[in-house]
């Protein structure tokens, strides 16, 4: 469950996530993880990706603009995370988009044992061949978003974080639902690429998988809402929402997280 705390403790340990992110998150991304606490690092050149896997505290694999010469630095980089018991998060963005996609996302699940994947509902639906809403890297919340969240965990024997107006987190045995956020999130690119960097910083810190996804899905939630206000548009809201994540402490997100267990 709720963890606040684990906001502090990541800002003590300041985790260096190795991004092999998009081209279009890349800076976004940088710079959100600087504003929360931790710390990046951007690279998907195979000549280098396991040995930056290995300097780093933890892997995030995004696959929002795949290229063949990106597969193996992915699956370098993600089997050193395994090797030596890093977090490795998957993040398959448009995973239903294209058949290509959906080939190399199996690929890596069967090479990589990922800590977590992060995806909307329709990605995550994908990912175990069941029919959702999408249009490229976008995704209806219509739908039995904790079912596909619990179905995914089960399956791909992973923690799911499947995001969208309500975020569920599940294990297969535990299901988690996070209200918090806005829908100014959808306003601007690169949101739930963020999020995966932000989750893989969040299960740096040990304890129960569960209640760190449950944390950081809350504290970005929090954080966004204490944006809105000051915002007058994407462009500002951009901008005010990199200064909340800042800003937030495990106080704010104590106060405001919504979270509730979801009845089995
Ligand atoms: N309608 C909504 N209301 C509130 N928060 C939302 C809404 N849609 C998405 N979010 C938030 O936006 C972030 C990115 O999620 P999402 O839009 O599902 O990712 P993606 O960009 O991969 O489609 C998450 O923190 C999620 O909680
Ligand atoms: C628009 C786009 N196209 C390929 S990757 C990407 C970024 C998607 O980021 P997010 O799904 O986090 O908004």
């Amino acid at each position: 469950m709720l963890n606040s705390s684990l906001l502090t403790a990541l800002r003590e340990k300041k985790p260096l996530i190795h991004n092999l992110t998009n081209e279009v998150v890349t800076n976004f991304t940088a710079n959100g993880l600087y504003a929360i606490g931790a710390a990046p690092v951007m690279s998907k050149s195979r000549d280098e990706a396991a040995e930056m896997a290995s300097i780093s505290d933890g892997v995030l694999i995004n696959i929002g603009t795949l290229t063949s010469e990106d597969v193996d630095a992915m699956l370098q980089a993600g089997k050193k995370a395994n090797e030596l018991g890093l977090p490795v998060v998957l993040d398959p963005v448009g995973v239903g988009a294209t058949t290509y996609r959906q080939e190399i996302c199996q690929q890596f699940i069967n090479n990589i044992s990922f800590t977590a994947i992060r995806g909307n509902a329709g990605e995550i639906a994908t990912l175990i061949h069941q029919d959702w809403e999408t249009r490229g890297v976008d995704s209806s919340d219509k739908g039995d978003v904790a079912g596909i969240a619990q179905q995914a965990a089960k399956e791909l024997n992973t923690l799911i974080l499947l995001t969208g107006e309500t975020d569920v987190v599940s294990d297969g045995t535990q299901t988690v639902l996070c209200r918090n956020g806005t829908s100014m999130l959808t306003a601007i690119t690169g949101s739930g690429c963020l999020l995966g960097s932000v989750l893989t910083a969040f299960l740096t810190l040990g304890g129960q998988p569960v209640d760190n996804a449950v944390t950081a899905v809350t504290t970005y939630g929090v954080a966004s809402e204490q944006a809105v206000p000051k915002a007058n548009g994407p462009g500002t809201f951009h901008a005010h929402f990199l200064d909340a994540l800042a800003a937030v402490t495990e106080e704010t997100v104590a106060q405001y997280g919504r979270v509730e267990q979801k009845d089995v």
